[in-house]
C-alpha cells in the first residue's frame, strides 16, 4: 500500500536558553493511505514535535517528511488538525467556524457548497440543531466534535489529533472514539494520533507507535489486529487486554521503570502482526 505519511530519519532540536535541547532522534514512521496510527510516549518525549513537523509548521534539523509523495518544507494546507482545547472564534457560530478552513485554503467550492458540507459533517457527528449556536453554549464534547469538522471541512490528506479527547471526561470521550469510527466510515481519512490513553490508542488505531524517552525514536509498534468494525465491548477482550499489557510495559520501558529485555513471563507474547522494532 503507498505510504501517505514518510518520516524517514528525523532529527530535530530545539534552541533553549540551556543550549540545545535534542527531541527527535532519528524517527521513522510511515503511515499508508487510509491508516490510523497512535502515537504514544512518556511525556516530553517530542510527540507535538513530530505533528508540527508533519504540518510542515516547522522543519526538521536532518531527515525528511513526505506527505503524498512530496517533501514538506512549509506548512501544507492539505493537513487536518485538532488539539485538545479547540480554539473556536465566538463571534463566530459554530458553522461558520467549521467553514473557516475553506475560507483559510480559498476552496474552489461555492459558498452554498462549503455551507453544505459543513452543515453535513456537523450531522455526521452529531450536531445537527447546533450549527448557529456559539462556541461557549457548547459543551466541551460538542466543541471537540465541531473541531473534529472543523478538522476534516477541506477533505485534508493528513488528520493530526494532539490529545483531542484529553481533557474530556470518560465517558464523552468513549462516546467520541464511537464517533471517530463513524466518522471515518463515511469520511475515509489518514490520521496521526497523539495520545497518553492506551485504550484510546487500541480502539482507534490499526497501529500504535511506541516512542522512547526524550529525544525520541521509534521503541516498538503493535499492529492492532484488524477485526471489523469495533465497539467499546473490544476493550474488554482478553486480545485487548494483551495488547493494554504490552503497551504498558513498553512506556515503562520508555520511562526507565523497566528493563528493556522482560522475563520471558512478564509480559504476555505479542498478538500475531505485531513487530518489535529496535527495544530499548
Ligand atoms: N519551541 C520550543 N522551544 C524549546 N523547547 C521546546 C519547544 N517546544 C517544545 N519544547 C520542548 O521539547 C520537548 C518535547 O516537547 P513536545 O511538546 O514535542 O513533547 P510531547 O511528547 O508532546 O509532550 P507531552 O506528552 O507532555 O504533551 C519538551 O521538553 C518541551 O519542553
Amino acid at each position: 500500500m503507498d505510504k501517505l505519511i514518510d518520516i524517514k530519519n528525523v532529527r530535530h532540536a530545539y534552541q533553549t536558553q540551556d543550549g540545545r535541547l535534542p527531541v527527535l532522534d532519528g524517527l521513522d514512521i510511515s503511515v499508508p493511505e487510509g491508516g490510523f496510527v497512535a502515537v504514544v510516549g512518556p511525556s516530553g518525549c517530542g510527540k507535538s514535535t513530530l505533528t508540527k513537523l508533519i504540518a510542515g509548521l516547522m522543519k526538521p534539523d536532518e531527515g525528511e517528511v513526505w506527505l503524498h509523495g512530496k517533501r514538506v518544507t512549509s506548512p501544507r494546507s492539505t493537513v487536518g488538525m485538532a488539539f485538545q482545547n479547540p480554539v473556536m472564534l465566538e463571534w463566530r457560530t459554530i458553522l461558520k467556524n467549521v467553514m473557516l478552513p475553506l475560507e483559510i485554503v480559498a476552496s474552489k467550492m461555492s459558498r452554498r457548497e462549503q455551507e453544505e458540507r459543513a452543515r453535513y459533517l456537523l450531522a455526521l457527528v452529531g450536531l445537527e440543531g447546533f450549527e448557529d449556536k456559539r462556541p461557549s453554549e457548547l459543551s466541551g464534547g460538542m466543541r471537540q466534535r465541531a473541531s473534529l469538522c472543523r478538522a476534516l471541512v477541506h477533505q485534508p490528506d493528513v488528520l493530526i489529533l494532539d490529545e483531542p479527547f484529553g481533557a474530556l471526561d470518560a465517558f464523552t470521550r468513549e462516546d467520541l472514539w464511537q464517533t471517530m469510527h463513524q466518522v471515518k466510515a463515511k469520511e475515509p481519512f489518514t490520521c496521526v494520533l497523539i495520545t497518553h490513553d492506551l485504550r484510546e490508542s487500541i480502539f482507534l488505531a490499526d497501529q500504535v507507535v511506541v516512542l522512547s524517552q526524550r529525544p525520541a525514536r521509534t521503541q516498538y509498534v503493535l499492529d492492532v489486529p484488524d477485526t471489523g468494525p469495533r465497539d467499546l465491548d473490544h476493550l474488554y477482550t482478553p486480545e485487548a487486554a494483551e495488547m493494554l499489557n504490552i503497551l504498558r510495559h513498553q512506556i515503562e520501558v520508555a520511562q526507565g521503570r523497566a528493563p528493556a529485555q522482560p522475563e520471558a513471563d512478564e509480559v504476555p507474547e505479542p498478538p500475531p502482526g505485531s513487530t518489535a522494532q529496535g527495544m530499548v
